[in-house]
Formats: C-alpha cells, structure tokens, sequence
C-alpha cells in the first residue's frame, strides 16, 4: 500500500531541525516581517505555508530607507530566505504613496554628508540589501504599492518579479541630487530594457508612469487603484486612450500636459485609492508559484536572475569606492539642498557649479554653501 505524503513525512522528517537564522531578534525599527497563510488559485489557505512579507514602514517620509532599516530588511531576507515553510516573499511598504524613495535624505544630508568614510560603511549595508534581495531562495515579488524613485526604484528591481498599482512613478533622482544610481540600476536597466531606455531612465531622473514602466519590461503588471463612483479607472493622469500621436510617436503612457492633465486632476481628487486589485494580482502570483516544483523554481530564478547579478556583483564593490567619495564633493551638496530647501526650490545651481568648474574651481565649502538654495534666496 503506498503511504499518503503526511505519514511520510512524520515518519521521515528530523525530529528537531536546526536554526539557520543569523538572528532571532525582532527588533527592526521602520521594517516589519509578517508571515501570510499562503493559498491556492481559488483562495483557500494552506496549511503550514506562507508568503513572506517584508514592510518599509516609514510612510512620512515616504518609506526612504533609515540606515536602521537597512539593517532590518537584511535581517528579514534572511529569515524569509531560510524559513522552510516560506513559498515566495512579497517585498512592499506602508500605504499608498510610496513604496520606496530610496535612501534617507536626511540622513545623507545631516550625517553622511562630508563623512566618507562613515557612508562607505552605511553602503557596505546597502550592497548586502540589495544582495540579500538577489540571493533570497524564495521568490521576491515586489509590491509596488507607490511610487519607487532612487534606490526604492534600485532595490525594487532587484525583486524577481514587480506588480504595481498604476498611480506609481517609477525612476531615478540621483544625478538630480548628487548621486549616481551605482545601487543597482545602473546594472540592472541594460539588462531590462537595453540600452537606449536604460540611458534615458537612469540619467535624466525624469519619472515614467507604470504604464510606460510595463510597456517596456520593468513591471510583470499593473492594476488600476482609482475607484471614481465605485469603480476602478485607469491612472487619470496617463495617456492610457490612444496608442500614437498624429506623427505615429507612441504617447501611450506619458504623462497628459495642459487641460488634459488638469481635467485628470479633478477626476483623481474626486477618487479614492484602492489597493484590493493589487493585492489580488500578488496573491494569484504567490499562488501560481506554490503550485510548481519548489527547487526546480528556486532553480529557474537563480539562473534567470544572474544577467542582473552578474552585473552587479562586478561593479558593486567599486561604486561603494566612488559613492564614499562622492559625499565630499556632489552629495554632499545635492542632498543638503534637497534637505534645506522648499518643495518649490530644493535642487543645486545646476549651471553655475558647472560654470565654476569650467574655471577650475575647487570643491571649498564656500563652493558649497554657494551652490544651495539659501544662497539665492538671499540674492
Ligand atoms: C520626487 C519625490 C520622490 C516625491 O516628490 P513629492 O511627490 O513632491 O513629495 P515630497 O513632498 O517631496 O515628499 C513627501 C515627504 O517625504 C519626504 N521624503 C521623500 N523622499 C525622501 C527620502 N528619500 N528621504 C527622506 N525623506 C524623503 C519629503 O521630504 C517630504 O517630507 P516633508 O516633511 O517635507 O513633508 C521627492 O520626494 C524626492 O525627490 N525625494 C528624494 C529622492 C532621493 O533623492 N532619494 C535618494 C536617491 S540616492 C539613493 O537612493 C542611493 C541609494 C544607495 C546608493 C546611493 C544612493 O544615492
């Protein structure tokens, strides 16, 4: 007679298994860990397995990540990625906003700013992040519940598989305010979109819709999260109604300007914001995985993820390098201006740091201070 699998496995399995958890604590300021009943296609919860989920939890500041939170979606990969009754991990954040607009700025500007070798530290945990995100042996799915700028936009793509609700804004900032997008997208762009797009997203820090976003290869989907009179409609602000202007240019997925664009505001004012479709479409994925051989699975990804790992594992430790150093120079004045300034005024002078270094000009505090917003507030 054959044995049905639940008596194999009380006859077989170990009597006590080992920990391989680095650690047990659960102290992880701004990042929570939650395990979810994991469920077939039609619902139904499983018994002993879960998904994962792994929070950002700092909505005020648009779940930017803290060095402390660094630390703590370390740990959580960890424990996801050992947790045996663990079939894939969903990696998402508070609210509606943002899922991550990468690292803090006010940390950069008050802590790290002129202190290299104190951010070629915070960077060394920053690299294990995004490591521990490509290493997990479960599945990540990113949930992108808001917008993913910077290095949310990095460690989200890093994720195996991303699934956004359609109000999201994806891109960099970096190169707007002092950095280079040397976290990841750099390495992993080419690999997603070729080289064309990957140039113009990682440099411009001009914001694409999720529309766009999927269209060319950065999201496995997207679902509507407006409901207007009860019923979901598609991101107001986004061409989403024609495919081409009248000079066959593809405009689906740009951004509306003028009195489009001001009609789209009044219709997303008289909305509100529902996530159940996008948390619909992450349970199906989770539950098309559950429903595959698991190593075979583990297998596949690992393979398929090596474009983007192989990359980054080869410029990684040199970025940590010119990042560290880069907090003298650059950041150290991009990411003060963001942090002192207004909403309206809170980038550098652009066009006159260039200025002073076509004159040779070097990088002397009063450089900086003149670079800042302040500096023309008071002229
Ligand atoms: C474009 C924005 C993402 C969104 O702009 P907007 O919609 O106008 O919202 P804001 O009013 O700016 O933001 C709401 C509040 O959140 C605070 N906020 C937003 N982002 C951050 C952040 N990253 N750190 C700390 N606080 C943040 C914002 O100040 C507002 O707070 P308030 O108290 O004023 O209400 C825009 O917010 C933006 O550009 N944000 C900064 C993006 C950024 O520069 N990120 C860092 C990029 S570099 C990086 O991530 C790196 C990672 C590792 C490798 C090296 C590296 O550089």
């Amino acid at each position: 007679m054959t044995a049905d699998t639940a008596s194999v496995t009380t006859a077989t399995a170990p009597a006590a298994l080992f920990d391989h958890t680095l650690t047990r604590d659960t102290v992880r300021p701004g990042v929570i860990f939650e395990k979810k009943p994991a469920r077939t296609p039609d619902g139904t919860e499983v018994a002993g397995l879960y998904n994962a989920w792994i929070t950002l939890d700092n909505p005020k500041q648009y779940n930017s990540y803290t060095t402390d939170m660094v630390k703590g979606v370390i740990l959580a990969f960890r424990e996801a990625s050992v947790s045996r009754d663990v079939v894939a991990v969903v990696f998402t954040a508070t609210g509606d906003k943002a899922f991550c607009t990468g690292g803090n700025t006010k940390e950069y500007a008050e802590y790290y700013a002129g202190n290299p070798q104190e951010y070629r530290q915070y960077i060394r945990l920053f690299n294990d992040m995004v490591s521990a995100i490509l290493g997990c042996d479960k599945p990540v799915i990113c949930r992108v519940n808001g917008m993913r700028i910077g290095g949310g936009q990095e460690i989200g793509m890093a994720c195996d598989f991303s699934v956004a609700q359609d109000l999201a804004r994806f891109g960099q900032a970096g190169p707007k305010h002092g950095s280079a997008p040397v976290g990841g997208s750099t390495d992993f762009l080419p690999v997603m979109l070729g080289s064309e797009m990957a140039m113009v997203s990682g440099s411009l820090c001009e914001p694409w819709s999720a529309h766009k976003a999927a269209r060319l290869g950065l999201l496995t989907d997207i679902v509507p999260a407006l409901k207007v009179d009860g019923k979901f409609v598609a991101n107001p602000m986004v061409i989403t109604d024609r495919w081409t202007d009248e000079y066959g240019r593809i405009v689906h997925g740009e951004f509306r300007t003028g009195e489009e664009a001001e009609a789209a505001k009044a219709t997303l004012k008289k909305g509100e914001i529902d996530l159940s479709l996008l948390d619909q479409k992450v349970e199906d994925l989770c539950a098309k995985i559950l429903l595959t051989f698991p190593d075979c699975f583990t297998k596949t990804i690992e393979e398929l993820r090596k474009p983007k790992l192989n990359a980054w594992n080869a410029n990684k430790e040199n970025s940590r390098a010119w990042l560290a150093l880069n907090m003298m120079t650059e950041a150290r004045a991009g990411f003060r201006a963001f942090n002192e300034g207004t909403k309206a005024d809170r980038e550098i002078d652009f066009v006159g740091l260039r200025q002073a270094l076509a004159k040779g000009t070097p990088w002397t505090p009063e450089l900086t201070e003149s670079l800042m917003p302040a500096a023309r507030a008071g002229k």
